[in-house]
């Protein structure tokens, strides 16, 4: 059964769209992608065995052109057409973008088409012949009419009719009889523009646009014109087999590269945040396409790590679906290894992590590379998801990039799913002195080696050492407490990772066994912690947020937060790490009450943390900040539009807030609609009903009667 993402995701990605997938951690996005990009790969490489070099699957079935339409080669490439052809975007603010039409005329007639404004932003629309640039009215060949009420052609801008705007039609006038071209605005005859030249008397004049940050939507004659001309003039839909040209331009076969892709030239690019999602989907790939062979589908990781030489030839034996880093894939791309003359899905998971580390300039030179059109004529697709997908920087790059894409947003802003149980413990050093005296206390970051903290002082120093030292024993508190024996741990930093999984080692053994996961240690070492936790041969991860992201561990129970994330979006997905596939999780945050002084190496810190022991504050380029919890609490209960649960130092979470029958790491056979009796629950109510209406109904009739 699919998911509901799947369910509304594979459909849409299969009919050739740009997708935009937000929804719940846990959610099966990772499905909702990988199974769509299969089938079509599949089905690619099946036709091209078969001989059937342009079929387009999905979205090229309805991409290729019909008779009159926009063309989707004959443009520029910023410029998006929708699969009919009849409507023209460009999001780009600073340059403009143009196209031309599939189909022109020539001859001696009169020809009429109208083109609509469908959004803020300018547009220049007219005829052009072959010979024009796609920059309508910059060459001698291209007549535009513009928005700010100017003609145009060999650059010549004059002012004529009026200016022009959203909802307003443009009727585009050619009389190759008087050999002149009008337009109207909204039926309104603006007058003859231009005098077309002797010289192009006998050439094919085919509609024309172009655009900045504009949307135009265009009626060759296909259904009835708002402002027929009359006069003479026909649709150019309506013109006779005699009058009209193809646009030699506008054909998939004038891009026929090489049909059959090199063996290093893959049909989709996937890109992951971290190594570990990058190779969590790669297996993902790997199970599904079980189910298609003959072709096979050959995917292959791209991961920093992994000797060089060895995906290089992995690549020369042929590749099919990329899943890849940034870092590795861009370097493999440039080098040349990869090549993307066949790539037409370009997937972003995580596309919010991807931008906030600082990829958007990648995405952007990576997209520009990859063909908009492929050789055999199929678009470029590309889909962007995650849990949070709601940031600024993703809208813009969507803007930017994607073509007309559809939000699949199943439950609007950042959610959390009800299978995650969520609670706060605060964790206060004024009401909780237990720090006084603590015999195997945690080894905390080393912010506070040289300050006077002592119990017998309560400086913001001593306050802030004693939250570290009590986190640790919290820690040990919510293990003991729900008997966890599975869960993942959060820090923020990494050195806070390595001293929590000391502190465990040491107070519990084998009791607390333990692996850390973050950015210092080794790949190898990296990959073979996470599948020992996974494998259950240790009970704790304890990680960054290097890990805080799409990590899929089945039935994971638990998940602790340290200290709450930087970045609020991040709780959402490191509580996300627990609860899903309909498994019931619970994630407890540990908050401290008071500041906190933490590392912050900021790009001025030489060893980028590494030894450093610099503890004055960031503002005068030091490497420590004070961490204020209880604005960050507050800040993702805003975000998420929740108040979360707060449990005290017993770490007892109320059964009546939550489901106590709940097992957590296991389906909740409670949950859900009661579908299985839901039949017998409304018999009675529907047999009230009945009769009520059947009261009515004869209350009625009597009433006639008399
Ligand atoms: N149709 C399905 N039926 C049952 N289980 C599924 C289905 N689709 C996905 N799953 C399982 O659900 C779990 C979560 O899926 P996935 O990792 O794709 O979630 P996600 O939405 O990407 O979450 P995140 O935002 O945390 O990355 C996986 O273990 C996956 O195998």
């Amino acid at each position: 059964m699919p998911t509901d993402v799947q369910a509304e995701a594979i459909p849409l990605i299969l009919g050739g769209g740009d997708v935009l997938m937000a929804a719940e951690t846990g959610s099966g996005k990772t499905g909702a992608f990988c199974l769509p990009i299969l089938q079509i790969v599949w089905e690619t490489l099946r036709d091209f065995e078969e001989g059937k070099s342009s079929k387009a699957a999905g979205a090229g079935k309805t991409a290729t052109a019909t008779a009159w339409t926009m063309s989707f080669f004959d443009r520029t490439n910023a410029l998006a057409v929708t699969p009919d052809g009849l409507r023209c975007q460009s999001r780009e603010f600073k340059e403009w973008h143009g196209c031309r039409a599939t189909t022109g005329v020539y001859g001696k007639a009169k020809f009429y088409y109208e083109a609509i404004v469908t959004d803020e932003g300018l547009c220049r629309v007219g005829w052009s012949t072959q010979m024009a640039n796609l920059d309508l009215g910059t060459c001698r060949y291209g007549f535009g009419f513009g928005g700010t009420g100017k003609k145009s052609n060999n650059r010549q801008f004059d002012d004529y009719g009026e200016a022009f705007g959203k909802a307003d039609v443009i009727g585009c006038l050619l009389d190759m009889q008087k050999l002149e071209i009008s337009f109207t605005k909204s039926g309104v005859p603006l007058g003859v523009a231009f005098k077309i030249p002797e010289n192009l008397r006998n050439d094919t004049f085919y509609p024309a646009v172009v655009l900045k940050n504009a949307e135009m939507l265009f009626n060759f004659g296909k259904t009835e014109f708002k402002y027929p001309p009359g006069n003479g003039y026909v649709g150019v839909c309506q013109a006779g087999a005699d009058h009209i040209a193809q646009n030699p331009l506008a054909s998939a076969n004038t891009h026929a590269a090489a049909a059959k892709p090199a063996p290093n030239a893959p049909q989709a690019i996937i890109i992951e945040p971290s190594r570990e999602l990058a190779e969590q989907t790669y297996n993902q790939i790997e199970k599904l396409k079980v189910y298609l062979n003959k072709p096979e589908v050959r995917p292959l990781l791209l991961i920093g790590g992994v000797r060089l030489e060895e995906q290089k030839s992995k690549l020369q034996q042929g590749i099919h679906i990329i899943v890849g880093t940034p870092g590795r894939l861009e370097e493999l791309i440039n080098s040349g290894f990869v090549q993307l003359t066949h790539c037409r899905f370009f997937v972003l998971d995580e596309a919010d992590a991807l931008l906030k580390q600082g990829y958007t300039d990648l995405i952007e030179r990576l997209h520009k590379q990859i063909p908009k059109l492929t050789s055999d004529g199929t678009r470029l697709q590309m889909i962007v998801c995650s849990a949070t997908l709601h940031a600024f920087e993703v809208k813009k790059m969507a803007e930017r990039l994607m073509h007309f894409p559809t939000w699949v947003d199943l439950k609007g802003e950042d959610a959390v799913p009800e299978t995650v149980h969520h609670v706060v413990c605060l964790v206060d050093p004024q009401k909780d002195n237990s720090w006084h005296q603590l015999r195997e206390a945690l080894r905390t970051d080393g912010v506070h080696d040289h300050d006077n903290v002592h119990p017998t002082n309560c400086s913001p120093e001593t306050l802030s050492q004693a939250v570290k030292l009590l986190k640790g024993e919290y820690c040990i508190s919510a293990i003991e407490k729900h008997k966890m024996d599975r869960a993942i741990i959060f820090c923020r930093t990494k050195q806070d990772c390595d001293n929590l999984e000391e502190h465990l080692r040491q107070r519990g053994g084998q009791r607390f066994s333990c692996v850390c996961l973050h950015g210092d240690r080794k790949p190898q070492e990296r990959k073979e912690n996470l599948d020992l936790f996974k494998r259950q041969q240790v009970k704790f991860l304890i990680c960054t947020d290097v890990a805080a992201r799409g990590l899929d561990i089945t039935g994971l129970p638990f998940m602790i937060n340290i200290t709450l994330p930087d970045d609020k979006a991040n709780y959402v997905h490191r509580i996300g790490r627990v609860g899903r596939a309909e498994r019931m999780g619970l994630a407890i945050s540990l908050v401290s009450t008071v500041p906190e002084k933490v590392w912050y190496h900021g790009e001025w810190c030489k060893t980028r943390g590494r030894n450093c022991r610099n503890t004055n504050l960031t503002d005068v380029r030091g490497c420590c900040m004070w961490y204020n919890e209880p604005n960050l609490l507050a800040e993702v209960e805003d975000h998420l539009n929740i108040t979360i649960q707060q449990v005290d130092k017993s770490l007892d979470v109320p059964v009546n807030d939550f489901d106590g029958k709940v097992v957590y790491g296991q389906k909740n056979l409670n949950m859900g609609t009661g579908y299985q009796d839901h039949v017998e629950q409304l018999v009675p109510t529907v047999r009230k009903l009945a009769d009520l209406e059947l009261q009515s109904q004869s209350l009625f009739l009597k009433r006639l009667k008399v």
